[in-house]
């Protein structure tokens, strides 16, 4: 974490939680961090519930107050029409969502997501005030060829192909290599800092350096309370997209808190 940027804890939920389950879990959240006196400008705070749950979220955070932030998981490339289950970015930002998650693995691997398509979708939430959280990551094989910087900025720069510096300037990149998601294998903080530094020179390579040193890049996958301060303590990681352990009220505000548990 270099000075200058302010970190980002996201929770991405994946399919957990209903918006009953949802309400509930945002609520404790914000006692949780309101009791530890957690400074929101400091460290952001994001939930990234399921569509459903948005709804739900946005009442809870605009009528009372709340500081933290919400967004979505995907949208659609297609602002309205003919495009039976998909969610236009325009319902997102009217339902106030900040963030959007863009090319997680999991919808690169399950529905074929493509480079392409994602560049689409950055360009979809662009178009509707939606912060683009895009995700890149390499699996098992490719890290075993030690080819994971080659793979993840090909994806990166496809990713992002046509999109202005005033926007690129506002994007958050995550990290995660799908070898460490969900299953309990974290990345060293050397591994995360090698692809999120790599990450940080194609970036000055595509814009300048000015907006590279600008954006925010995330690590993800098995993050918990115990190892992210390690992984924070690298220069170019800004933040954590966390998944499991962000549906449990007080580990996320633990995650949230690692200056605290630093000290
Ligand atoms: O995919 C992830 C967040 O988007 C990481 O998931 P886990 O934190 O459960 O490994």
């Amino acid at each position: 974490m270099a000075a200058g940027r302010t970190p980002l804890m996201a929770g991405n939920w994946k399919m957990n939680l209903d918006h009953l389950q949802a309400t509930h879990l945002v609520q404790k959240l914000d006692w949780t961090l309101r009791d530890a006196k957690h400074d929101f400008g400091a460290v952001e705070v994001v939930v990234l519930p399921p569509f459903t749950a948005l709804r739900s979220v946005q009442t809870l955070v605009e009528g009372d107050k709340l500081s933290l932030k919400y967004g979505a998981q995907d949208l659609a490339v297609q602002d309205s029409g003919a495009y039976t289950g998909d969610i236009s970015g325009a319902f997102l930002a009217k339902l106030g969502c900040t963030y959007v998650v863009v090319g997680h693995s999991e919808r690169r691997e399950h529905h074929g997501e493509s480079d392409e398509l994602l560049n689409a979708k950055v360009k979809a939430a662009f178009r509707h005030g939606l912060i683009p959280i895009l995700c890149c990551g390499e699996g098992l094989d490719v890290r075993k060829e030690g080819k994971q910087v080659e793979h993840v900025l090909a994806q990166i720069e496809a990713d992002l192909k046509d999109i202005p510096q005033d926007q690129a300037k506002t994007i958050v990149i995550a990290y995660e290599p799908i070898w460490a998601i969900g299953t309990g294998e974290v990345a060293t903080p050397e591994d995360a800092q090698e692809v999120c530094s790599a990450i940080r020179e194609k970036l000055a390579e595509l814009y300048d350096q000015e907006t590279a040193d600008a954006i925010r890049i995330l690590y993800g996958g098995s993050v918990k309370s115990g190892n992210v301060a390690a992984i924070m303590a690298k220069e170019d990681v800004d933040g954590a997209l966390v998944g499991g352990a962000s549906l449990e009220a007080e580990e996320f505000a633990a995650i949230a808190r690692y200056q605290s548990h630093n000290k």
